[in-house]
Formats: structure tokens, sequence, C-alpha cells
């Protein structure tokens, strides 16, 4: 068990931002997702620190599909980062927090006239182009809307980094962004370049998610600076804006080796510096967006026990008040989680454990097979690193109620997502007609 920021263990008690685990779950109920504010502050602030050039200027873009809602917005705004959203409905969390929309990537392999034209209307920073039709689409509505429009083109770079299937991105059959081996970028980037109503800025990329291996994003880096040179000589153009991507692996249990970021991201510089001055390059810009890596590990979900069983075969559970509708990451990515009786720490008689949650799948696991102390209902069961990719990846299957979300620090806590209700469960539901 691997405990983060303001996490600790008060007389076999779990406490996060000074607050017991127990308290928590009286006041605000289970299951609960809580965010230790202080944890999130230091990983931004290291990446600050870590990820700064003399010789151009740099941006963090935070990945808002991590973890999304107003506050978080406004927290991040707050901490001076960049917000990168991907949909009509992050668009929209966002404008309604007041983040200020010059600070906005608009991302999206298919995004929706629609969503195109709230990006133009918001007067959102960057627009981050993924196709040569979305070039068509949005150089058409930028006319009709009588706005230029900055835009990127997110390119894939052909980097095979090592993670899961599914959240890998840059392959060659990769559905996002268009290569950069296919001759024909070439065409499309010149066309950006002489388009009326839009403002070439530069490109995009992002290898996938979750990886571990440095390299890959070190060759990331290399092989955009190459191919931004290539673009400058054949076109006689300045590309001013790279943006790298997130993608930085984390600690999820004892197998993940995390990236150490602040070691990673002065590496990052030091080889974008070096390769801009062999290619006798500038740039005024590198943006790094990442997700995961800022807001995963500061993430608990406090769980209560209901029961446990012991199957005729000799297996045994631990069923908790949630699940897969809070948590789906195991169930889809075969995913691995930490997790302790948080009110009974410092207990040690244990035993092996699979702890499954309440939906109606039997692959609704949280945790395989680990050991945990003997539970007893009630205990309090808590998950680690759950802060990205599970408040924003939940599910009302079931027809559960999604969890409130809380941050905590200092002694203080903030509720940033209330409970659902049984209304907001039906709000959209209409009455059948004979
Ligand atoms: C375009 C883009 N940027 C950023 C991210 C954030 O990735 P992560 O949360 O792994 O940092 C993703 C997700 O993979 C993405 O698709
Ligand atoms: N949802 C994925 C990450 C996807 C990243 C976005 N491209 C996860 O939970 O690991």
């Amino acid at each position: 068990m691997k405990l983060f920021g303001s996490m600790e263990n008060i007389n076999g008690v779990l406490h996060i931002g000074g607050l017991s685990v127990n308290s928590l779950v009286n006041t605000y109920g289970s299951p609960l997702y809580v965010i230790d504010r202080e944890h999130v502050e230091n990983i931004i602030e290291l990446m600050k620190n870590s990820f700064k050039s003399k010789k151009f200027s740099t941006e963090i873009a935070y990945a808002s599909k991590a973890f999304i809602n107003k506050a978080m917005c406004q927290f991040v705004n707050a901490k001076g980062l960049s917000l990168d959203v991907v949909s009509d409905g992050e668009l929209y969390t966002a404008k309604l927090a007041n983040f200020p929309s010059e600070k906005i990537y608009m991302h999206g392999n298919n995004k929706t006239d629609e969503e195109l034209r709230m990006a133009i209307e918001y007067n959102v920073g960057t627009i981050v182009v993924d196709s040569k039709e979305e070039f068509f689409k949005l150089s058409k509505l930028a006319e009709i809307s009588n706005k230029t429009v900055n835009v990127i083109l997110r390119v894939n770079p052909g980097i095979d980094a090592h993670t899961h299937e599914y959240i890998q991105t840059s392959k060659f059959d990769s559905k996002f962004g268009e290569s950069i081996f296919d001759d024909s970028v070439i065409t499309l980037i010149k066309n950006m370049i002489n388009h009326d109503y839009i403002n070439f800025l530069g490109f995009h990329c992002h290898i996938g998610s979750q990886i571990f291996d440095e390299k890959p994003f070190y060759a990331e880096a290399e092989v955009m600076l190459d191919f931004i040179k290539k673009v400058e000589k054949l076109l006689n153009y300045k590309i001013k804006v790279l943006n790298l991507g997130g993608g930085f692996g984390i600690y999820y249990s004892s197998e993940d080796d995390p990236i150490d970021l602040d070691i990673f991201l002065k590496k990052i510089i030091e080889i974008l510096e070096n390769k801009l001055e062999e290619k006798n390059l500038n740039i005024e810009k590198v943006a790094i967006e990442p997700g995961r890596s800022i807001i995963a590990n500061s993430g608990v979900t406090l769980y209560k026990v209901g029961s446990t069983k012991t199957t005729y075969s000799g297996k045994k559970y631990i069923f908790v008040d949630g699940g897969m509708t809070d948590n789906i990451r195991p169930a889809l990515y075969q995913a691995e989680y930490e997790g302790v009786i948080a009110n009974r720490l410092n207990d040690t008689t244990c035993d092996t454990y699979t702890v499954a949650g309440k939906c109606c799948e039997s692959g609704d696991i949280l945790i395989k097979n680990k050991n945990f102390v003997i539970p007893n209902n009630n205990d309090i069961l808590a998950v680690f690193s759950t802060g990205a990719y599970n408040y924003s990846m939940a599910s009302n299957y079931n027809r559960l109620k999604k969890p409130a979300v809380i941050m905590v620090k200092d002694k203080k806590v903030n509720l940033i997502v209330k409970r659902e209700t049984y209304e907001d469960l039906i709000r959209n539901d209409l009455d059948f007609e004979e």
C-alpha cells in the first residue's frame, strides 16, 4: 500500500487532509471520491518547475477527460494551467467554470459541427484539427462566423509505446490524427496555412496513456522536431507551437514503475533544446497535456463493506457498495488497484479476497486476490489512485447513483460534486404513451 500526499495512518485509521475516513464517510456517505488537494498542488508545482526552458515558453494543459467538473476547472485555472477539452460537454463545463477560453485546447477525432461552432463562438484558444475532413468543416464554419481560429494539427508520429492496446494512440492504424509519413499531410498543412480564416500554429501529438518507458516520449520529441524542420523547409513557413500530449505512467500497484516526473520533464526539455540547436530551429511554445499524472494518485475511493462471501469453490469476496459504475478500469483494462480496510490499518489478521461491486455483472471486480484484513460489515474499504478516469468514466449502470466528490486539505472539506439522487436518475425519463 502506497500513501500519497497528506494520506496517513493515525492510530490505525486512514486520514486524508487531516480527516479520518470514518468522519468523511459519516458526513458524505459512500461510495465517496476523495481528492487530496495538497497532493495535486504538489504535482502541479513540480511539473511547472521541471517543465520550463529559457529557449521557448512552456505550457501545461490539464487533460480534463481524466477528471472534470466545475470545481476542477476552477482549481487548475487558479494553479495557472491550461485545459484540454474533447467534447461539447467538457467545453461547456469549462465555460461555466469561467475558464479563460484562450487557454483551452479543443480536441476530438470526430468533432460535430455543433462542437466546432461552440469552440468558435467561445473563442477557444486553439482548435486541434484531427483530419483533412475536419479542416474543411472547421474552415467553412469559421468563415461563416467571420472569425479566424487558431489551429494546430494532430499528427501521428508512428511511435509504438507499450501500454494497454485500448489506450495506445500512435500506432499506424490509430484513429487519431494524420500520419506524418503520409505525403498528403503536407498539402493539408499548406491549405491550412493559406486559408484566410485559419491561423495555423503547429502540431499536436500524443502517443498513448499510462506509459512507463520514457524513451518513446524522447523519440516523439525528436521525431516531431525533424518533422517541423521538414515542414518549414518545404512550405517556407514558421511553426510556432508543438504540443507533445500526455500519457505519463503513474503508480497504481507495486507492479508499476512510474515515471519520475521531475527527471523526465527536465530531460524532455533538454532533448528539445539540443535538437532545436542541432536543427537550427526555433519554436515559440512547447506544451504538454497530462491528465492522469496530475490527478490519479490524489484520488481515493471510500466504500462501505456490505458483506463477505466464500464461494463453494473457496473464493473469498468482499462486497462493497460501489464497483464498476464508479471505477470501470479493472473491467475495461484489467487495471490493478491497491486497497485496504481503511478503518483498521493496524490489524494483522488477513486473508486473500477479491473485492467485488454490487452490479449485476461477474466482471464487476475492483481488486482481485489481494491480502486484506478480515473485514467486518460496515468497515470502510479504500481504493487508492482513483483520481483519474474513475469519476469521469462513471456510469449509472443498474441505476446506481454516482457518488459525491470531495476535495480535502488541512481538515477542510470542499464538496465539489454532490451525490446523485433518485431524482437525478429519472430526470430525463418520460412516460410511456399507449
Ligand atoms: C489527446 C490527449 N491528450 C492528453 C491525454 C491525457 O493522457 P494522460 O491522462 O495519460 O496523461 C490523452 C489521453 O490519453 C489524450 O488523448
Ligand atoms: N480512459 C483511459 C485513458 C484514456 C486516455 C485518453 N485518450 C484510462 O482509464 O486509462
